[in-house]
């Protein structure tokens, strides 16, 4: 059989960048997927506006639900301030072990906790298992049909404070559409449309910001 795309990505950095420099790291996993082979890492279109909502924020507690291969791991770990701790759960154990690679080489291992399980079973756990009182800010870009239960979950388990930000990839393409229903109908989120391309392509895509009104 051979290597598997994580794989292949994970060459490419090892290849490419240079350790424990994060932007390299992006750079080079943007320039392999670009020039060599499409991979569904959220990318440098979609990745300007997670950094400037990230910038926004501040935040001291991240969640990110759907690691693959970490490139928005290391995107967004990059930007967060000393002493602030980001968990990131990924379903998959064949991209949670090339992720961890990943954040290692990017040299921001102390700051990121990645969990391997699914994102409903972990959630209710985050309390008891990280001492997570609230989080700050929620990157959504695993499963799209887990966006909406898994938002009512961090509700119902005192995860979310007044303020706090859910940033969701791909409501456009694959798309999830249950989700927008919701948190724009919800008044208890403010939310707004970031259009942009679905990554490495001129295809539409976008990223919806809801702030939790408490
Ligand atoms: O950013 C993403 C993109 C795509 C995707 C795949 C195939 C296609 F044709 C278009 C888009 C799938 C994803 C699954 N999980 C998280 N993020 C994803
Ligand atoms: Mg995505």
């Amino acid at each position: 059989t051979g290597t598997s795309r994580p794989q292949r990505m994970l060459k490419a950095v090892q290849k490419n960048a240079t350790k424990g420099d994060p932007q390299s790291v992006i750079s080079a996993i943007d320039y392999y997927c670009r020039h060599k082979e499409w991979a569904m890492n959220v990318g440098d279109d979609k990745g300007l506006i997670l950094d400037s909502v990230l910038m926004e924020v501040n935040p001291s507690t991240v969640l990110e639900l759907g690691t693959y291969c970490g490139y928005s791991t290391v995107r967004i770990a990059r930007l967060m301030s000393p002493g602030s701790k980001l968990i990131t759960v990924e379903f998959n154990p064949a991209f949670a072990e090339v992720a961890r690679q990943i954040i290692a080489y990017a040299g921001l291992q102390d700051k990121v906790t990645l969990v391997e399980g699914s994102s409903g079973d972990l959630i209710p756990k985050m309390k008891e298992r990280f001492g997570i009182k609230y989080f700050d800010f929620v990157f959504l870009d695993h499963w799209k049909d887990s966006y909406a239960p898994d938002t009512k979950l961090l509700e119902d388990c005192g995860l979310l404070k007044k303020g706090t930000v859910l940033l969701a990839d791909n409501v456009i393409c694959p798309g999830a559409p249950e989700y927008l229903k919701y948190v724009r109908n919800s008044p208890r989120y403010e939310s707004r449309y970031y259009k942009s391309n679905l990554e490495y392509t001129k295809a539409e895509d976008g990223l919806e910001k809801s702030v939790f009104l408490g």
